[in-house]
């Protein structure tokens, strides 16, 4: 599955949707075991939420918005067939949160390309499902310095911490995705699906009791004025960047 949202691949609220519409298709077709999802867009994975969804929008917007998040996060996270991420760009947050929701990450070895749970940086705070699959992958510590300090860590690092499985030269990252997809798919699928399922479904219910409560708390915290202030800044230096 390549991703193609240009430039950046960032997660809008028609694009989440398209994304799940294809995974479920996927999902529901017993000829399909597994999926490697990369991106389409040079350089970059997936720049993460759609920060115009997030700012200057109405409470209803937002509350759709964050219901397509974590349904998007579910539907990855808990998927029966197996899901490897071929991460051939940067990958920050959203972004991040979909390859940690893989199986297994192969990440190009590109020194532009970093990953992580950069929340912080934005003046945002990663939601607890996002810090619970950062915990669950590189462990309480790590994350613990990961997520208050904002890291990207570039592609030597995040092998190094763990919060990808593999890294390899960039003309090599979907042929080593495909060998990899061949080893998981050598397991017996009945098998696999419920050992997955043993392992991510207490972290999945942690959302799953909450959904709705999860929401209500994301659109206070969005609609505040000075996280407002703090996105509006952010995208300034975004803008800026470009000279
Ligand atoms: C209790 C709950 C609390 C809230 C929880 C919220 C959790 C949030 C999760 C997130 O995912 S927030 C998003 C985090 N993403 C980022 O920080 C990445 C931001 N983008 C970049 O750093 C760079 O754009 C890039 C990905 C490194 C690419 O750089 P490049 O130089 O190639 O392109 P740009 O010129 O910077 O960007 C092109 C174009 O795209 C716009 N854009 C970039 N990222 C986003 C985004 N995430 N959302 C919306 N739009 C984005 C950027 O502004 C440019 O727009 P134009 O100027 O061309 O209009």
């Amino acid at each position: 599955m390549k991703m193609r949202n240009p430039p950046v691949n960032s997660l809008s609220l028609e694009f989440l949707t398209e994304l799940l519409i294809s995974l479920e298709k996927l999902e529901n077709d017993k000829t399909f075991r597994g999926i490697i999802i990369t991106s389409d867009c040079p350089g970059i994975f997936s720049a993460g939420l759609d920060l115009l969804e997030m700012y200057g929008r109405d409470p209803a917007h937002c509350a759709e918005y964050w219901k397509a998040v974590q349904e998007l996060w579910l539907r990855v996270y808990l998927s029966n067939l197996v899901v490897i991420g071929a991460i051939n760009g940067i990958s920050p947050a959203g972004g991040c949160l979909l390859s940690l929701s893989c199986d297994y990450r192969v990440l190009a070895n590109n020194p532009k390309y970093a990953i992580g749970l950069n929340e912080t940086l934005l003046g945002i705070i990663a939601p607890f499902w996002f810090k619970d699959v950062l915990v669950n992958t590189i462990g309480h510590r790590a994350a613990e310095r990961a997520l208050q300090l904002g890291f990207l860590f570039p592609p030597s690092d995040a092998l190094q911490v763990g919060i990808v499985d593999q890294v390899v030269p960039e003309d090599q990252v979907q042929s080593t995705a495909r060998s990899v997809m061949a080893q998981w798919l050598a397991i017996p699928d009945h098998a696999r699906q419920l050992t997955k399922n043993l392992v991510r479904k207490p972290t999945a219910d942690r959302l799953l009791q909450q959904r709705d409560a999860d929401i209500q708390n994301f659109v206070r915290f969005i609609s505040r004025d000075s996280i407002q202030k703090s996105l509006h800044v952010y995208l300034e230096k975004l803008k800026q960047k470009k000279g």
